[in-house]
């Protein structure tokens, strides 16, 4: 392996403080300094986008693709992503090498105490398909207005007025150093987007020495519940615009995964939860596709 170990990533501050985070844990796991690391930030198309939904433009992709190619061109070693921006399907050439433990996979509501105390035809911002179908199924008259752009943007956003409340994920906002900003929602009253929460960091497949330095900073207990995540969106033919929640739990060797799927506007939903056995998103997923009313099911290619 050559020195220094060039680390890709979006320029976000968020991103980059994954980034840093991804280089800390290296550097404890095989004894190296600072030096030996170079952070290359990667301009992406979404980053450059702001004004429409991230759904309408051609998804999870806008993120990862300017970082795919640097990677197979060699200009960078890894890359460093929030794996709930990262499409089901990867390129051969890449191989997704390890995770770093699980943050909070909570959202957090700002702007009000709960979701349930928010004034009669309150206005929440969001952009997220799933945050918008789980908010309307719990409160109809809620008015979901457009908010796009970084954590610090959405937040701005909110403190100027344009929405009541706002969602965004625990993980994000506490990497940020934003641990009590607003309340975190239980899981069981809005189940969070699958891998929310998981940093993962790919490589070239053929990379030998990158996979080997990389699988010493797994976290195998968060690789194998984003794993079945994804396994359930990929059998589910979800994309960036499918309004889908799913939570993984590893105990030991047994994995425990509820899922659930909703109409666009949250009048429609089916869950379910599998925690036995081999190919649990798999199971679930055909579970799910097949006691889906049509309305949910229309929208998920199975
Ligand atoms: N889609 C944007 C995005 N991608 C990852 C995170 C948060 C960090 C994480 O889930 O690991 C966020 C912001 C948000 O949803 O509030």
């Amino acid at each position: 392996m050559t020195l220094p170990i060039r680390i890709g990533t979006r320029g976000s501050p968020l991103a980059l403080i994954q980034a840093n985070m991804v280089r800390a844990a290296l550097m404890a796991a095989h004894g190296l300094t600072e030096d030996a690391f170079e952070i290359v930030p990667v301009v992406t198309s979404g980053d450059r986008i702001q004004d429409r939904a991230l759904a309408e433009l051609g998804g999870k992709a806008l993120w990862t693709k300017e970082l795919d190619r640097a990677l197979m061109a060699g200009e960078i070693d890894c890359a460093v992503h929030s794996m709930k921006d990262v499409e089901t399907i990867r390129p051969v050439e890449i191989a997704i090498a390890a995770m770093l433990p699980r943050a909070d996979v909570r959202d957090r509501l700002i702007g009000a105490e709960s979701i349930e105390a928010l004034p009669a035809f309150a206005r929440i911002g969001t952009s997220s398909p799933r945050r918008t179908a789980q908010v309307q199924a719990l409160r109809p008259d809620l008015r979901v207005v457009l908010f796009r752009g970084n954590v610090a943007t959405r937040l701005a956003k909110l403190e100027a007025g344009e929405a009541d409340a706002t969602l965004l994920a625990a993980a994000g906002l506490g990497r940020l150093g934003h641990h009590d900003v607003g309340v975190a929602v239980p899981v069981d009253v809005m189940l969070p987007a699958p891998a929310q929460g998981a940093v993962g960091i790919e490589c070239r497949a053929e990379d030998a020495a990158m996979r080997d330095r990389l699988a010493a900073i797994d976290d195998i207990a968060t690789s194998v519940a984003v794993k079945v995540e994804r396994a359930l969106l990929a059998a589910l033919g979800a994309d960036c615009r499918s309004p889908v929640a799913a939570l993984a739990m590893c105990d030991g060797d047994a994995v425990q995964l509820s899922a659930t799927l909703y109409a666009i506007d949250g009048s429609a939903q089916v869950s379910g939860r599998i925690d036995k056995g081999a190919d649990v998103g798999e199971r679930l997923a055909a579970d799910l596709l097949a006691r889906a009313p049509a309305s949910v099911r229309a929208l998920f290619a199975g």
